[in-house]
């Protein structure tokens, strides 16, 4: 794309830069006739959509040579390895009418089931064997491996059944022998143990029903005076009510997870991953997610026309090709226009495939419908900002346009006309995407936390680790109500993701007619103003007008702040912020010199009790002013040396940083960590954010090595910051209670590792209500080990 975008003349590029919204359908026609005439362009999009030159076509051959690689890997017991290769081959394998492939596709499956056996993965394996007995019902090994599992797992009825299936289809001699002698064998089993049912091994195949689904409508869109269109409550909503749940438009994988997550559903993909049978791009968890990502396939296998056969007259953008490549459904599967021989999906960036998505599931609509008329694009009444992009931004989007409806084109070779107006609607579109888009996240541990805690116990002097979570962003979606949501700093409400579903929840009690915000990640506690003004500035553009970015913040003033050198003065020290009062309503705020914004005052008395301490110091002295400069202490005007405490307080917390990365090895480097935590006391605001980071990377440093007191007492001291900068109920407390939890279980005090559990578990079911422990999977087992119960393998 880069070499596209550097032919484009600095003429033709100007005018497309300057361009505002108005004139997208004069500049994209210009840019379409100057790549109609440049052989650059035309090589591009050959490289993009020709069968012949695609990276993720099936290829046999390849199939059986990893095939190959993988038997030679079982042999030598290298069964890790071998069910990665095992699992290649079958990415690769063609599944078509021809028998040759049928059989190959069925006997890795087998192999991989067999590799999967001996790894102990008895579930996984049972699937595979069943997707083999699909694709080659009389295929005697799928049946024996079959029955060979549900022996391990003591399903010895169900395990003789198969069996004797595979004996009958078995037709070497030495094969019904092997079958018989495992046969007797399981037959004695069977008499001298008790039968264990195998469960649904299918499960993961099977539909997932969403529950607690809210019951009435109590959001509606209003327009609001400085955010647009928005969300409002239209009833009184109790905390934890469910309020919204929505499936996507589109969605897609970001690509940096392609390999490890279900391109359908986006949860971790399991060891017996299914691949799309036309093309060797995307991974699903199961046959289910698959089928409805790709639909009928057969109307998948279909050639593609040659790039040139329509690719002559560029600029009139409109085709005349006989063959309408119409979908055989009326339910739309997302990836079957990306696959079947071309890679530009696999190519472009997963916003424009994304939007490539959107665009397909509206042609489909019309080709169902039967209608023949021009495409306009999907009219999703979305904000965009187009005009307040950069020159650079502008020209991508609309490169990037040009080249998706062409590949579009390729591969629907439809007989709709495309007028030039579909090519700025799909301009338009991009910024819609870039905008409105959500990220679809998931809680990930990060250091199998969860596990190594419950399962080591009590033993303290073996080290463990806490429960650290991450969210971790798996894929971007489209949600046409969920676009109408606001932003808030401080949100009334939490938007988490089931499968591919969009669920809000009220984390607080919502007054009817009030607004309903979520956040779009930046928050009042975890950044302060400028930061969060900045990020939304940059990825969404816009300037908030939330009511955390509208009234003075008090966690605002003291997270990145230094401490007064003034014993048992609790005012602030801010590090670049000026903070100007010309009169008792207003406060404006200035950064290094240049404007930020005009803040009202807080009402104090709302405010949490230490915090208010702090609010106490700055507007409850009558007669004092509050004109702050950095450096200045906002309760009592002593001054510090602003640069010196930032050099200082930055070399300590990197000492203590290194403690990341500690092993048992490197125990020595806690004392000198500890220091500069006392080094770093001396110079932060104690409800800075910069203590309660140092206070729980030593607490994880303690609990790695062994030392579960002392851990536990910087766990608190890192909690009880964070309760002054966020409000009590924070999801971001309830995860560092989930830490205290588990270094409290490892030091066997479960009374009160069951009393923190307590104080997490009621924060999040205000954020996750019902849906709790499928999100959040670990909290069961952890339940079950402060009860003192048996975890037992999940
Ligand atoms: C996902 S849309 C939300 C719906 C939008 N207000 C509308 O009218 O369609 C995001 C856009 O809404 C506006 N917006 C959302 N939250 C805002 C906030 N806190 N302050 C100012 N504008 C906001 C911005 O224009 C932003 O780019």
């Amino acid at each position: 794309m880069e070499r596209l975008k550097s032919a484009v003349p600095a003429e033709l590029r100007r005018a497309v830069g300057e361009g505002s919204a108005a004139d997208l359908q004069a500049t994209t026609s210009r840019l379409l006739a100057f790549f109609d005439s440049l052989p650059l362009f035309h090589e591009v999009m050959r490289e993009l959509t020709d069968p012949e030159l695609a990276l993720c076509r099936k290829d046999k051959e390849r199939a059986v040579e990893l095939k190959g690689q993988g038997n030679a890997c079982f042999s030598r017991r290298e069964f890790g390895e071998a069910l990665r290769f095992y699992s290649q081959a079958l990415r690769h394998v063609p599944i078509n009418s021809d028998g040759m492939d049928v059989n190959l596709a069925s006997a890795i499956y087998v192999n991989r089931a067999s590799t999967m056996h001996k790894l102990g993965l008895f579930k996984e394996s049972l699937r595979d064997c069943d997707r083999a007995i699909t694709i080659s019902p009389n295929y005697s090994k799928a049946w024996y491996r079959k029955g060979m599992v549900k022996a391990s797992l003591k399903n010895y009825s169900s395990a003789i059944h198969d069996l004797n299936s595979a004996l009958r289809m078995e037709v070497t001699s030495l094969g019904k022998g092997n079958i018989e002698r495992e046969l007797n064998s399981i037959l004695q089993k069977h008499e001298n143990f008790d039968e264990v049912e195998t469960s649904n091994c299918d499960s993961k195949d099977a539909d997932l029903p969403l529950e607690g689904q809210p019951h009435k409508v109590i959001i509606e869109s209003v327009s609001t005076p400085d955010k647009g269109r928005g969300m409002a409550s239209t009833d009184d909503i109790p905390p934890a009510s469910l309020i919204h749940v929505e499936d996507p438009l589109a969605a897609i994988i970001m690509k940096c997870f392609r390999e490890t997550h279900c391109h359908f559903c986006f949860s971790e993909a399991p060891a017996d991953v299914v691949f799309c049978p036309s093309c060797t791009i995307p991974i699903y968890c199961s046959k289910r997610c698959q089928e409805q990502a790709v639909g009928d396939i057969s109307c998948n296998q279909d050639s593609h026309l040659e790039y040139n056969d329509h690719a002559k007259s560029l600029a009139k953008l409109s085709i005349t090709s006989t063959s309408c490549k119409s979908p055989s459904s009326k339910l739309f599967a997302e990836h079957r226009h990306e696959c079947g021989g071309a890679h530009w999906a696999a190519v472009l960036p997963a916003d424009i495939v994304l939007a490539g998505r959107i665009m397909a599931r509206d042609i489909e609509k019309r080709m169902l419908s039967g209608k023949s008329v021009a495409i306009s694009g999907p009219n999703l009444d979305l904000v965009h900002h187009y005009d307040q992009q950069s020159p650079a931004n502008k020209l991508e989007s609309q490169i990037y346009a040009i080249v998706l409806l062409l590949c579009l084109q390729n591969h629907y070779r439809s007989d709709l006309l495309w007028t030039e107006d579909s090519l700025s609607q799909l301009v338009l579109l991009i910024f819609q995407i870039k905008i409105n888009s959500i990220a679809i996240v998931r809680m990930e541990s990060i250091d199998g936390g969860p596990e190594l805690t419950v399962h080591r116990g009590v033993s303290s002097g073996e080290g463990a680790n806490m429960c650290s979570l991450e969210q971790v962003r798996v894929a971007q979606a489209i949600y046409v109500s969920g676009s109408l949501f606001n932003h808030s700093c401080r949100p009334n409400v939490h938007a988490y993701f089931l499968s591919r579903a969009l669920i809000v929840r009220s984390t607080e009690f919502i007054k009817s007619g009030s607004p309903v915000e979520i956040s779009y990640g930046p928050q009042a506690g975890e950044m302060h103003l400028p930061e969060r003004q900045k990020s939304l500035q940059e990825n969404y553009y816009f300037s908030c007008q939330c009511s955390s970015c509208s009234e003075l913040n008090l966690s605002d003033l003291v997270m990145n702040s230094f401490c007064c050198p003034q014993s048992n003065c609790l005012g602030a020290i801010s590090e670049a912020a000026s903070y100007y009062m010309p009169n008792e309503n207003f406060v404006h705020v200035s950064l290094g010199g240049s404007y930020v914004c005009k803040l009202s005052l807080p009402d104090v008395s709302k405010v949490g009790k230490d915090m208010e301490k702090v609010a106490r110091t700055l507007f409850g002295n009558s007669g004092v002013s509050l004109n702050i400069d950095p450096g200045c202490c906002m309760n009592c005007r002593s001054q510090i040396d602003v640069p010196s405490a930032v050099a200082t307080s930055q070399k300590e917390a990197s000492k203590i940083d290194r403690l990341k990365e500690i092993t048992l090895l490197h125990k020595a480097l806690i004392p000198e960590a500890l220091q500069s935590l006392k080094q770093l006391k001396k110079l932060r605001h104690p409800y800075s954010k910069a203590l309660a980071q140092a206070e729980d990377t030593i607490a994880e440093a303690f609990a790695k090595v062994g030392d579960q007191e002392q851990a536990q007492k910087h766990c608190e001291a890192s909690i009880q910051i964070l309760e002054k900068l966020y409000q009590p109920k924070h999801i971001a407390i309830a995860h560092e209670l989930i830490k205290l939890v588990s270094i409290l279980l490892s030091m066997g005090d479960r009374a009160s590792a069951a009393a923190a559990f307590a104080r997490a578990e009621a924060i999040f079911s205000l954020y996750y209500g019902s849906h709790m422990e499928k999100i959040l999977a670990y909290l069961g087992a952890l339940n079950r080990a402060v009860r003192g119960e048996s975890t037992g393998a999940c």
